[in-house]
């Protein structure tokens, strides 16, 4: 990437995050935003990857709040001590624990699986909701990718895959497992790379974000055809969280990371706030049975036109089949 092409995507980033600042600005100059409330969810499951921290953390503790029983993923066992024991003193819900899961290795990510599997618990809920943004340099997964597109699409790929037969097998008609995929309005800025995914020629912190993003929306789409022409009682749904008030911006300008200290109170979303649209979407009745739908601010809206295509879905799924060796059934489900 050019150093021109390189500043068009940060510029286009950079855009993409004022517009939101400035419609959340409005929201809150027009009344702000409104708590939403949710039915209690006593009997069901929920796994939150990178519920140690911002959003995730808000999400854990909000489904723990409603009854459910939570496992938080995360690869940072000294902030999920904290983090668990926090929920548990506030929500007075015991059913929370966590178990380490990194998902920049494709190893540590099998282990997870195996090891959630083993205490025989259902899986209502998985919320795919761990990222990094904007690394500087770029750097590589335990298993050769480039970060971004390893860790927040390939990471949550082959673990959506793993553990789809266990929320298969916890979803009914009239009852239906979830999976909930964080993505972002810079996806609406984002490019998919097929043939170098991986920005080996050349590397932008902030297209490699955005292009990870979109690869998340054109994941779940798919994933809900998928589920649909298998007849399967599980949804897929995406959400866009908003700009939110996290570590997230740890590598972002300077001067952005100023600007946020300052007025991030009043120009972003409280991490809670930013959980409201993912909790929506792992519980609403509204949502009973409906997937592949992008959500912000506990609403449907259109995502970038692009992720609509079917034939870019089912390349980028059949891509990420190979790298992740996940089997790709595709074809076979179909022509049924
Ligand atoms: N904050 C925002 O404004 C914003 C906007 C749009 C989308 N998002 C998305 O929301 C999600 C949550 O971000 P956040 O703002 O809460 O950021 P955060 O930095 O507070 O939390 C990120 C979480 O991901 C986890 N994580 C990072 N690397 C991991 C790894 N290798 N294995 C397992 N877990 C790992 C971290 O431990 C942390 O818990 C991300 O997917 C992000 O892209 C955030």
């Amino acid at each position: 990437m050019s150093l021109l092409s390189a500043a068009r995507a940060a510029l286009r980033v950079y855009a993409a995050g004022a517009a939101v600042i400035v419609a959340q600005l409005l929201r809150r100059c027009l009344g702000g935003f409104v708590e939403p409330v949710f039915p209690p969810q006593p009997e069901r499951v929920a796994i939150v990857t990178g519920g140690t921290d911002g959003i995730g953390y808000a999400t854990a503790k909000r489904l723990a709040r409603l009854g459910m029983t939570v496992i938080i993923a995360g690869n940072n066992k000294v902030r999920a001590q904290e983090a668990v024991k926090k929920i548990k003193e506030e929500t007075l819900n015991d059913k929370v624990e966590f178990l380490y899961c990194n998902l920049a290795s494709m190893g540590s990510i099998q282990q997870f699986a195996q090891a959630f599997k083993k205490k025989k618990l259902p899986l209502h809920v998985l919320v795919n909701n761990a990222g990094v943004m904007m690394v500087p340099q770029r750097t590589m997964t335990v298993d050769g990718f480039e970060e971004h597109i390893g860790l927040n699409y390939l990471g949550h790929f082959l673990l959506t895959n793993l553990l789809l037969d266990a929320l298969k097998d916890s979803g009914r008609p009239g009852c239906t497992a979830r999976v909930v995929t964080v993505s972002s309005a810079t996806h609406y800025v984002g490019e998919l790379d097929l043939d170098d995914l991986h920005s080996s020629s050349s590397y932008s912190p902030h297209a490699a974000y955005a292009q990870s993003k979109l690869a998340l929306v054109l994941f779940s789409y798919h994933l809900q055809a998928l589920l649909d022409a298998q007849g399967c009682p599980v949804t897929a749904n995406v959400v866009d969280p908003g700009v939110v008030n996290t570590d997230l911006y740890r590598h972002v300008f300077w001067g952005t990371r100023l600007v946020k200290k300052i007025f991030g109170w009043w120009f972003f979303k409280t991490p809670d706030e930013g959980a409201w649209t993912s909790v929506y979407a792992a519980v609403t009745p509204e949502l009973e049975g409906v997937g592949g739908r992008y959500l912000y601010n506990e609403k449907e809206t259109k995502s970038l036109e692009v992720t609509y295509d079917l034939k870019l879905q089912r390349q980028l799924w059949a891509r990420s089949c190979s790298m992740t060796g996940v089997l790709d059934v595709t074809q076979e489900v179909f022509s049924r």
